[in-house]
């Protein structure tokens, strides 16, 4: 991947459960690493297009602002912030950190400190994924096994920690593999109903929908009906376990490295 140029953004699709339309839920951290949760039984729904929440102030607005939590509760779409460590050759280069968490929920510049933007949630360099995951994710995932649609995705700058914090490692699992268990554990606990989860798995690179279950699947078509917006032609893998399902993401990442 490091060696393509242009700009690439990553689906991972998990579709479930047969029920009723139903309004969209979307947690964004940062548009390439993304999670998506569906309920209507058909293909990846839903738009990925967040609207920033970014809001520029300084500390006499500050003041005049309604509780973010407040205004969450309103929001369909939260957009929360995760700063990463600076790496061993970064320090060694002598970078330094120019933004930092200051609280829960303010992006404040090192430098000019009246410069500051309010988020969703902020957290700082030594929050653990799982974390990331239980206050920005969690919620997206248990609507979506309740019937609403969601999305999680990871939007931010070459290097910047969506691969860690999205797929992560054995020692840090991921937000995929955490929603996957989760999905599977409410799965669990819900005997009383029916599920199907379906997984797809695609990239958009330059422009162009690839699917990565399906190395036949070049430039698919995105279209819409009645159900929402669908991408034609995409391969859908039912699921029967989250080993399954990683299963399948580790194979599309196979696919996207020939
Ligand atoms: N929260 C973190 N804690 C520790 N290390 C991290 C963290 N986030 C990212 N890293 C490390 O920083 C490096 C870059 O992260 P990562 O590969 O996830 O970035 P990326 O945004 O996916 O980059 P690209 O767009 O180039 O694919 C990796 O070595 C990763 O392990």
């Amino acid at each position: 991947m490091a060696s393509k140029q242009g700009v690439k953004s990553r689906r991972f699709g998990l579709s479930g459960l047969k029920g009723a339309n139903s309004p969209s839920s979307s947690t964004t951290s940062s548009s390439k690493q993304v999670l998506e949760t569906s309920v209507d039984g058909q293909s990846s729904p839903a738009s990925t297009s967040a609207r920033s929440k970014q809001r520029h102030f300084n500390s006499e607005t500050a003041a005049a602002t309604p509780p973010l939590e407040a205004q969450r509760m309103k929001e369909n779409v939260t957009v929360t912030v995760r700063f990463r460590p600076l790496n061993p050759r970064e320090i060694r280069q002598g970078e330094e950190i120019a933004w930092y968490a200051d609280g829960d929920t303010i992006v404040r510049n090192e430098y000019n400190p009246s410069i500051a933007y309010a988020y969703d949630r902020v957290f700082g360099p030594t929050t653990t994924t799982r974390q990331v995951y239980d206050v920005a994710a969690q919620h997206v995932v248990s609507g979506a096994m309740e019937g609403i649609n969601g999305t999680v995705f990871a939007y931010g700058v070459t290097s910047s920690g969506k691969t860690h914090t999205m797929h992560g490692d054995q020692r840090s699992p991921g937000i995929i593999p955490l929603a996957v268990k989760d999905a599977f554990s409410i799965i669990q606990e819900t005997p009383n109903r029916e599920f199907l989860l379906r997984v797809s798995y695609l990239e958009i690179y330059n422009e162009v929908v690839n699917d990565l279950l399906n190395p036949a699947g070049q430039n698919l078509r995105i279209r819409e009906d009645t159900q929402g917006t669908y991408v034609e032609g995409i391969k859908e893998e039912v699921v029967l376990s989250p080993a399954h399902a990683l299963s399948l993401i580790a194979a599309g990442e196979g696919i996207n490295s020939c």
